[in-house]
């Protein structure tokens, strides 16, 4: 009996695997007459020659067997060693720590420029290669090919642009899009980030250069989500600039006109939209970086109706409620207390107002889920932008703030007003939580600092979380130093943890949300669900707020550290997966049905390993000619 039901599940078990593998070759192990001599199944060029190596979605460089260069004519166009591809990184990362012997920290390394040039010109020559150095050392290259230093990489652009990578679409090709979408050379693309670069990290309006931002993130979904390379698309609209000094460089490489607002601005981002998804309905398509003054009606406009997110929005907010829950856990206390938090967020943009409206639905759930609890949750924050407290009698408030603005008799009794400075809200307040998405570094002064030491909690925490480094609200080092070694921190671009004496480590958090956007992208992807649901970016948020022991949580540790970020977005992408199925939302992948996928997700195991084998990792496959 128990014989014959092995069987029978080894039976559904090679089918279910052979199925897969329709997904990912390399998710199963083949019998030997199907493979090459190199152990996989060979993929189909159309090119040859120097074609191939100009080529770096199949270039391998040294590493072209004898028989493939046979195969290939490349015989004579490379030199005569063949490499192992373990040889060719050896040699690849000589050339690159060379520039590591005076500095080896991300934030402030002085070679971190010269760093991502020697990178993006592996990215040019041969992508698999880029993307197994990537992955092997995601902890020290993440700050290159990411934040900070893809700020820097923005702001030079002009000057190290060499090969294009990705599309533009102007305000000048308005009426072509959709047949300009025709011109990227593939038939399959799962993910396109998208930006206007009208607020590129903290750096504000970047123009064209912001094309940058949507690259580096899309190097996080190929190596944190496994999404293959060849289909991933950075995008740039360039609907102009404001930024003045981008408008007076001849050199600038973008529009030299002023952006385009109001219904001009909407036609053009609504062409790209209908263009890209009628060449490739099953994209998903992140919005990045665009200023909050579009970000919340684009994501309004499209949500229900395309397959898309804005991470600044949404997956800051999933990040942020995550790091707020595990700093209540950090205090000892139970996740449920959340709902008892007094939080004073500094900024009230794009993700300073997504990450109150996710807080803010997140205590209600807690306090009984219905309005009651929905509205007195709001009394639990303090918003300070530009202009100080939000109270009622803001002038001209934006609408997206106003359910945050304090009731002005309510401020006069704690000792507030309207305009209140972000000292005088938290000595007043004394918050659990200073929560800063402000681009304004340095705002957490010292007198800020200092009027924390007063807060009620017996374990504050502080979330500097704009980027790049230098619009960190403050540093951990001032954190620790001034507010006390009992705290949390988190950053948003990272930092080392601080040296406290006598063994004990002050843990630099890195409160970002790439530890999200990759496992949205992949979690929707798989489930085929043709929206991105609130509750999938909640499953999303709590597999990550839940990620992290009670052991680690008690040490201050509240995010992962980056080199998991493989695992995470596993993790991630299954409970997304889990969520759209039991939203009904979920239409299945490719071979994998709505009815198998339901199947799979009875079993976390099965679930996870599905995720698992759906991503591509870093092996050259065997290529193999043919002919158009
Ligand atoms: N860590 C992360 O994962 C993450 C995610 C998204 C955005 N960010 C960062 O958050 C920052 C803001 O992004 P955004 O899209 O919300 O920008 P935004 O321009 O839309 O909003 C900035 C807000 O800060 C306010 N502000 C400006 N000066 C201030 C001051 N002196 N005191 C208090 N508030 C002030 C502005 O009034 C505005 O409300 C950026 O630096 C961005 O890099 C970080
Ligand atoms: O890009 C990042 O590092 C995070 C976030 O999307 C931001 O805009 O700062
Ligand atoms: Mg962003």
């Amino acid at each position: 009996m128990s014989n014959c039901w092995n069987q029978t599940r080894a039976a559904t078990s090679l089918i279910r695997r052979l199925k897969r593998s329709i997904i990912n070759p390399a998710a199963v192990a083949r019998p030997r007459c199907f493979t090459t001599a190199e152990g996989h199944r060979p993929s189909l060029v159309h090119k040859r020659s120097l074609d191939i190596l100009h080529d770096p979605w199949f270039n391998k460089g040294t590493a072209f067997s004898m028989t493939e260069r046979d195969r290939l004519d490349l015989r004579g166009l490379l030199p005569p060693n063949i490499m192992s591809p373990e040889q060719q990184i050896e040699r690849f990362m000589v050339d690159l720590k060379r520039l590591e012997v005076q500095a080896r920290d991300g934030p402030s390394d002085p070679n971190a420029l010269a760093k991502w040039r020697i990178l993006n010109r592996l990215h040019d020559r041969n992508e698999t290669m880029y993307y197994k150095v990537l992955i092997a050392n995601i902890e020290e290259y993440a700050p290159i090919v990411y934040t900070p230093t893809v700020g820097l990489v923005c702001q030079n652009y002009s000057g190290l642009f060499r090969r294009p990578r990705g599309m533009y679409f102007s305000a000048e090709d308005r009426g072509e899009m959709m047949s300009m979408v025709y011109n990227w050379p593939a038939d399959q693309v799962d993910m396109i980030v998208v930006t206007d670069g009208s607020r590129i990290l903290g750096l504000g309006d970047l123009g064209v250069q912001g094309i940058g931002i949507a690259i580096g993130k899309l190097d996080l979904y190929v190596a944190a989500a496994g999404i293959n390379p060849q289909r991933v698309l950075p995008v740039m609209i360039d609907v102009g600039t404001n930024n003045e000094k981008l408008l007076k460089d001849p050199l600038y490489l973008g529009l030299q006109q002023h952006r385009l607002d109001g219904d001009e601005y909407i036609a053009v981002i609504d062409e790209f939209m209908e263009a890209v998804f009628t060449r490739w309905p099953n994209v998903i398509v992140q919005f990045e970086d665009f200023q909050s003054k579009w970000a919340f009606k684009l994501l309004q406009r499209y949500r229900n109706t395309y397959r898309m997110f804005n991470d600044d929005v949404q997956g800051t907010a999933g990040v942020a409620i995550a790091g707020l829950l595990g700093a209540v856990r950090a205090q000892g206390r139970p996740m449920i207390d959340f709902p008892k938090q007094k939080i004073v967020v500094a900024g009230a943009g794009s993700a300073g107002i997504g990450v109150l409206n996710a807080a803010r639905k997140t205590m209600a759930r807690m306090l009984g889920n219905n309005e009651t609890a929905f509205d007195s949750a709001k009394s639990q924050f303090w918003v300070v932008d530009a202009n100080g407290l939000i109270t009622e009698e803001r002038e001209n408030i934006d609408p997206v703030a106003l359910p945050f603005a304090r009731k002005i008799k309510e401020a006069g009794r704690q000792g507030l007003r309207e305009g209140a400075s972000l000292v005088e809200v938290v000595e007043q307040v004394k918050p659990d939580v200073l929560l800063g998405l402000s681009a304004v570094g340095g705002l957490f002064s010292k007198e800020v600092l200092e009027a924390l030491k007063g807060s009620t909690s017996t374990r504050p925490a502080i979330f500097a979380m704009s980027n790049p480094t230098k619009n960190a609200e403050c540093t951990p080092e001032e954190a620790f130093s001034i507010v006390g070694d009992n705290i949390i921190f988190a950053s948003g671009s990272p930092f080392r943890d601080v040296n406290l004496g006598d063994g004990h480590v002050g843990h630099c958090n890195q409160g970002n949300n790439m530890y999200l956007f990759p496992g949205i992208g992949l979690g929707t992807l798989l489930s085929g669900s043709r929206i991105i649901s609130d509750g999938m970016l909640q499953a999303a948020a709590e597999r990550l707020a839940a990620y992290m022991s009670e052991e680690e949580v008690l040490k201050g540790i509240i995010y992962p550290p980056i080199s998991k970020i493989r695992d995470i977005t596993k993790e991630v992408a299954a409970a997304v997966v889990k969520e759209a199925v039991e939203e009904d939302l979920a239409e299945g992948y490719r071979d994998i049905d709505a009815r198998e996928l339901q199947k799979i997700c009875q079993s976390q195991e099965e679930l996870l390993e599905y995720v698992k084998n759906s991503m591509w990792s870093p092996e050259y496959p065997t290529l193999v000619y043919k002919k158009d």
